[in-house]
């Protein structure tokens, strides 16, 4: 194992043995490290006398379960494939699969929140079900909630302190009986606006309470995210309004933080792209942390113009509506699936490019065959090209033109993406299936497709790259080379004031996740009181 704890705090994690331990400690100050380290070294103790023993690594988001992910083997070594790393609702999925006959839900089918929001068939589950469910089926059969307890000697949960009460009740399942380890920072507290889940700073001094400070471990400031200490300490005077202090100043006469002002939105997306080029010209790990989703994706074209290869955190809803299109359209072909279920498929992918409650009227025309004549003539030409195609591959390709030959507004990036997973996922099957007819192999396609559409829905990314594009909101548990934070004039930034507690926590994450460089791009002229005072830096 490569870790060595660089401080006694660092090393009482490692060491806990703890029935609850909780582990707090600014951006970038080794909370997961350590902790994954000490999942390292519970098994390490356990070998012996429960050598089946596992860990289970709770996160909170996918992009965080990912960047965990991507540092666990070098930390955990040979002991790897006993440590489970998964989101809440990746556990609850699992359970449910599993179990769900148990409640009525034999053969649960996942769907987005874009398929919810069109209304659910009876075999379907929302996303927001599969908490609730998970405990309705621990009631049912106290066998699985016997099972769930004992699987996990030790559980540990990052970012506890947006756990809300969903989370709460399902960890009360299944680590009543496993130690425990709870790894959180109020100042990182971002969802607060989700309070109705039961999200609310206090849980963490709960939780305090509860361990006993001798299990409540306070990790020093030093970041090791950049040891310098240039960016924590630009982080931290952004959190306490201190723009006008020597560590911004410092930062800026580096370099270290670059504030540009007065971009048009007309060049918002050419700009980004031009400053993500430079950065990765550089070799640097990029993230890109916007308000806006419709950014995201004409960036994502943009920079799939210019050949550099990205990963768009925004759009993972949207790639699994644009996989189940593509394989719906697959199975059409074959006559396993009918042209209704092609609709629907469509009309869920262009509800996932839409932010709301509601999905978007043209979601609706392509469902029912109403609105324009010319989108009604292209799906039709659409149809028919699927019917007449002469293999499994032309039909992939059809596919995978049709965002094109439908004309459909946004979220090309993900459809695109979508078809290079299939026509991975076709070569896979035709490769080594045993699938000898074409229905066979769509069947075989269409199974992969569904596990990587779960994979997108309920947990990390599919293929994390070194540019990354995000919403300011999925930016926790991240971190890159540098960052580009891009702030646009009219961006909503809720309804506080002065010190604008929840802006100032969200701005503390996005500014903490630099290794090296942040570059602010301010995109407008006015902007939101909360971030107007870094347009004054650019001027200066
Ligand atoms: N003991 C250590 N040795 C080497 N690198 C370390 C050590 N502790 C932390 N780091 C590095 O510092 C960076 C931040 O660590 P980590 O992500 O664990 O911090 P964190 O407290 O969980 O941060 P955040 O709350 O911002 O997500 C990572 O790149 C990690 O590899």
């Amino acid at each position: 194992m490569t870790f060595a704890p660089q401080n006694p705090e660092q090393q009482r994690v490692v060491a806990t043995q703890a029935e609850l331990t909780v582990v707090l400690g600014g951006a970038g100050v080794g909370k997961t490290t350590s902790a994954l380290a000490a999942a390292h070294a519970h098994l390490e103790r356990v070998a012996e006398s429960e050598p089946h023993d596992r860990v289970l690594f709770l996160s909170f988001s996918r992009s965080s379960v990912a960047r965990i992910a991507s540092r666990a083997n070098e930390i955990l070594g040979r002991r790897g494939s006993q440590v489970d790393i998964m989101t809440f609702h990746s556990l609850a999925f699992s359970v449910v699969r599993r179990f769900g006959n148990l409640v009525g839900h034999g053969d649960a089918v996942l769907v987005s929140p874009a398929r919810e929001k069109l209304g659910l068939a009876q075999h379907e589950i929302g996303y927001s079900r599969l908490i609730p469910l998970t405990l309705e089926i621990a009631q049912a059969a106290p066998a699985v909630a016997e099972h769930l307890r004992t699987r996990w000697g030790l559980v540990i949960v990052d970012e506890f302190q947006d756990t809300g009460d969903a989370q709460q009740d399902l960890l009360q399942l299944i680590a009543r009986d496993s130690r425990l380890i709870l790894l959180g920072d109020p100042n990182q507290c971002i969802y607060t606006f989700l309070a109705e889940d039961g999200v609310r700073v206090e849980r963490i001094d709960e939780a305090c309470s509860a361990a006993g400070a001798e299990n409540t471990i306070l990790l020093p400031e030093t970041s090791f995210r950049d040891p310098s200490g240039i960016i924590p300490a630009v982080a931290n005077a952004i959190r306490g309004r201190l723009f006008d202090s020597e560590a911004i100043a410092a930062a800026i006469q580096d370099e270290r933080l670059v504030i540009q002002d007065g971009i048009p939105l007309s060049d918002e997306t050419s700009h980004v792209a031009r400053v993500v080029s430079e950065l990765a010209a550089e070799d640097m790990g990029v993230a890109v942390f916007t308000h806006h989703n419709d950014m995201l994706a004409a960036l994502s074209d943009a920079l799939e113009a210019d050949g550099i290869e990205h990963e768009v955190a925004g759009l993972s809803d949207a790639l699994a509506a644009a996989l189940d299109a593509q394989t719906a359209m697959a199975r059409f072909h074959t006559g396993d699936g009918t042209w209704e279920i092609v609709l629907e498929a469509i009309a869920v992918f262009l509800t996932s490019a839409q932010r709301g409650q509601k999905a978007p009227p043209i979601a609706y025309q392509v469902m029912n065959g109403s609105g324009p004549t010319t989108l009604q003539a292209r799906l039709s030409a659409l149809r028919e090209r699927l019917s007449e195609a002469g293999s499994i591959r032309e039909v992939i390709e059809v596919a995978a033109t049709a965002h094109d030959a439908l004309g459909l507004p946004q979220k090309s990036g993900a459809w695109q993406q979508a078809a290079t997973l299939l026509s991975v996922m076709y070569a896979r099957a035709a490769r080594t299936s045993s699938a000898r007819d074409d229905h066979q192999m769509v069947a075989a396609i269409c199974a992969e497709a569904r596990e990587a559409s779960y994979a997108a829905l309920t947990d990390s990314a599919l293929s994390p790259r070194e540019v990354q594009l995000m919403n300011l909101y999925q930016t926790k548990g991240r971190e890159a080379d540098a960052t580009v934070v891009v702030l646009r004039e009219g961006d909503f930034m809720g309804y506080e004031s002065e010190p604008f507690p929840t802006t100032s926590r969200l701005l503390y994450v996005v500014f903490s996740r630099a290794r090296h460089k942040i570059v602010v791009l301010l995109v407008g002229n006015r902007f939101h009181a909360a971030v107007a005072p870094l347009a004054a830096l650019a001027a200066n």
